[in-house]
């Protein structure tokens, strides 16, 4: 079965590499189409992909269409093309609905939310089916985003919240991190940027493995490292008064972002009916 990969941006270039990388699918059953084509001929000639001519032909020989564009770029582009009603489209977008996309299509509509870290074949990509999606079609999209790191269903009440765990995370823990090491370097310059920021990467890997593979509670491992009385115990309760507050914070402003984009898509979508009328 051909795939196609329509905008190749931090997404859909992340999709192709992973896809060749875990041999989820050969490389040549991958279509791949972008506006600007230079980042669509790369692709081709590092992954041995083919690049469509255009979105419409990719659509009329891919059986599986991955939508990467931005959420605002969704139904403009899709409005440009004719889908067959048995196409499975799957859209990658935050804030663009499966009810969105099916004002345009008619066929099965799937929403996938992927991460940057399935690139290194890890990671949660979070999904939702429409009810057009054939058990074969579903099991075929399970399967490519199974190889690629661990697959959460997920339902339109839990979507929003789950996208800032999974596919936001990477950048603000990278954030988080970045904030660590300033802070180090700060209460003490010469240990120098370089080898704060080493340090907290090869920690920031065991401390992943330690609580995957040994499956500790999060508790568990605060445990095994504050020693009672001791120096880690000072820094928990730091973390006890200025973090909570600060994450709330951080989803009250995600949520109001993921409100704002919604709002607009609608307005996308009512300009179309208006048109239809
Ligand atoms: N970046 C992430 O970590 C991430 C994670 C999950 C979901 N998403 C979603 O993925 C989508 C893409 O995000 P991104 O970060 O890759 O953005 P990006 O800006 O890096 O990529 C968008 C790509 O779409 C291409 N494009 C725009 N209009 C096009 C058209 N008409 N035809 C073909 N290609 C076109 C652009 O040239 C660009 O390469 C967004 O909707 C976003 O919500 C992103
Ligand atoms: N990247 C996209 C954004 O920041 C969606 C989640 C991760 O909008």
């Amino acid at each position: 079965m051909r795939i196609g990969i329509i905008g190749l941006g931090s997404m859909g270039q992340m999709l192709v590499k992973s896809f060749c990388k875990s041999e989820a699918i050969q490389p040549e059953n991958v279509l791949v189409f972008n506006r600007t084509q230079a980042k669509a001929d790369k692709l081709q000639a590092e992954y041995g992909v083919t690049v469509a001519a255009t979105a419409q032909a990719l659509c009329e020989q891919a059986e599986l269409i991955f939508l990467c564009t931005k959420p605002l770029d969704v139904l403009p582009v899709l409005r440009g093309l004719s889908v067959a009603a048995d196409k499975h489209i799957v859209s990658v977008a935050a804030g663009v609905s499966i009810a969105d996309v099916e004002t345009v299509h008619a066929g099965p509509v799937s929403k996938v939310i992927p991460t940057v870290t399935s690139s290194e074949l890890h990671g949660v990509s979070l999904l939702t089916n429409s009810g057009k999606v054939s058990a074969e079609q579903r099991e075929h999209l399970l399967t490519l985003l199974s190889a690629i790191g661990t697959v959460q269903v997920v339902t339109d009440a839990e979507i929003e919240t789950a996208t800032i765990l999974s596919s936001s995370a990477p950048g603000l823990i990278a954030g988080i991190l970045d904030s660590f090491a300033q802070a180090a370097v700060r209460k003490t310059p010469e240990l120098g940027i370089e080898a704060a920021r080493s340090i907290l990467v090869e920690t920031m890997l065991g401390t992943a493995l330690l609580l995957k593979n040994e499956q500790l509670g999060f508790d568990q491992l605060i445990e095994r490292v504050a020693t009672k009385g001791g120096i880690t115990e000072e820094g928990l309760r730091v973390l006890d008064k200025t973090l909570p507050g600060g994450f709330d914070e951080l989803f009250a402003m995600t949520s109001s972002k993921h409100a704002a984009l919604k709002e607009l898509v609608q307005k996308q979508v009512g300009e179309h009916s208006d048109e239809k009328e």
